[in-house]
C-alpha cells in the first residue's frame, strides 16, 4: 500500500529528491527516491508508517530518534493512542487509503486528535492527489471505514470476477465476460458518482418492469441475501479490525 501511495504522489509531481523511503526488505523504489534500510539522522516533516499491524512493538523502536512533525499512520486498527505511546511524534494522524489511491481514484479517511490547523493542512495536502479524502471525527468509525473502503476494493474484485464467471458459465468467452464485467461495474460506478439519486433508484432505472433485470434482482434480493452476505462480510473485516487495534495496545 506504501508503494501504491508512493507511485500516485510521484505521479502528481512530488519531487522524488524530497522522499526518503525505509525498508530494510530492499524493495523497488520509484527513480530518484532514496531508500534506506533504517532511518537517517534529522527530522522529517512527515513520516509515513505502512508497515503491517502485526510488525509495530518490533519497528517502533527503530523509529524513536525521528521524532516527526507529523506522523500518518495507514495501519488496520491501530488506534491513535496507540501509535502515540510508541513513536514520539508531535502530532499523529491516522489515515485508511484504499489500492485506487495508485491512480489517484482512492478513498482516505483521515482521524486526529490534534487540534493544529497545521497538523491537518499538512495531512490533506498530502492525501489530496489520492482521491476523495475525508476526516472523521469518531475514531471508532474507523473500523467501519476499513471494512467498506479500505478493504472494499478486494470485495468488490470478488463480484466483478463472479459477474464474469458467471457470464462465462452461460457460454460468453472468459477473457470477454472479464472485460465486459470490470467496464460494467466501472461504468455503473461512474455514472452513480455523477448521479443526483441514489443506488437504489439507478437499480430500478435498469430494471424494465418484467424484464432480465428485474429476474435478476429478484435473486439478490430473496431473503435480502446480497445485504446480508455483504453485511457479513463488512462486520467481518471491522471484527478484524478491532482484534488489530486490541492486539496493538
Ligand atoms: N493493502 C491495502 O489495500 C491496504 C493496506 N493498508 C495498511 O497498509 C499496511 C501495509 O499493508 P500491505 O501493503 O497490504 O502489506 P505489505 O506486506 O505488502 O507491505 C508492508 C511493507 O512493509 C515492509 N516492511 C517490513 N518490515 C519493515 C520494516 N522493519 N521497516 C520498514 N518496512 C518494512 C514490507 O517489506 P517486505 O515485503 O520486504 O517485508 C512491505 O513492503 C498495513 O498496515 C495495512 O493495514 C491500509 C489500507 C489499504
Ligand atoms: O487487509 C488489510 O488488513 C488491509 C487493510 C485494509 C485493506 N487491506
Amino acid at each position: 500500500m506504501g508503494g501504491a501511495m508512493l507511485a500516485r504522489w510521484i505521479a502528481d509531481g512530488a519531487d522524488p529528491a524530497n522522499i526518503v523511503a525505509i525498508d530494510p526488505g530492499a524493495p523497488d523504489v520509484p527513480a530518484g527516491v532514496t531508500l534506506v534500510a533504517a532511518p537517517p539522522e534529522g527530522r522529517p516533516d512527515v513520516l509515513v508508517l505502512a508497515i503491517k499491524p502485526q510488525l509495530l512493538d518490533a519497528v517502533a523502536p527503530s523509529l524513536a530518534s525521528t521524532n516527526p512533525d507529523v506522523l500518518v499512520s495507514i495501519l488496520a486498527g491501530v488506534e491513535e493512542a496507540t501509535l502515540a505511546a510508541k513513536i514520539p511524534a508531535r502530532a499523529v494522524v491516522r489515515a485508511m487509503p484504499n489500492l485506487p489511491v495508485a491512480i489517484g481514484r482512492g478513498v482516505v479517511a483521515l482521524h486526529t486528535t490534534s487540534d493544529d490547523a497545521r497538523v491537518r493542512d499538512v495531512a490533506e495536502a498530502l492525501m489530496a492527489p489520492l482521491g476523495l479524502v475525508e476526516w472523521i471525527a469518531d475514531e471508532a468509525l474507523f473500523h467501519a471505514v476499513v471494512a467498506l473502503s479500505g478493504s472494499g476494493p478486494g470485495f468488490a474484485y470478488r463480484f466483478i470476477e463472479a459477474m464474469a464467471a458467471g457470464a462465462a458459465a452461460l457460454g460468453l468467452p472468459a477473457a470477454m465476460a472479464e472485460r465486459f464485467a470490470i467496464a460494467t461495474v466501472e461504468g455503473a460506478a461512474a455514472l452513480a458518482a455523477d448521479s443526483d439519486v441514489g443506488p437504489a433508484v439507478l437499480a430500478d432505472r435498469v430494471a424494465s418492469p418484467g424484464g432480465t433485470t428485474r429476474a435478476g434482482l429478484d435473486v439478490l434480493d430473496h431473503g435480502a441475501a446480497m445485504r446480508r452476505l455483504v453485511a457479513d462480510t463488512l462486520t467481518a473485516a471491522a471484527r478484524r479490525s478491532a482484534e488489530l487495534a486490541e492486539a496493538a495496545r
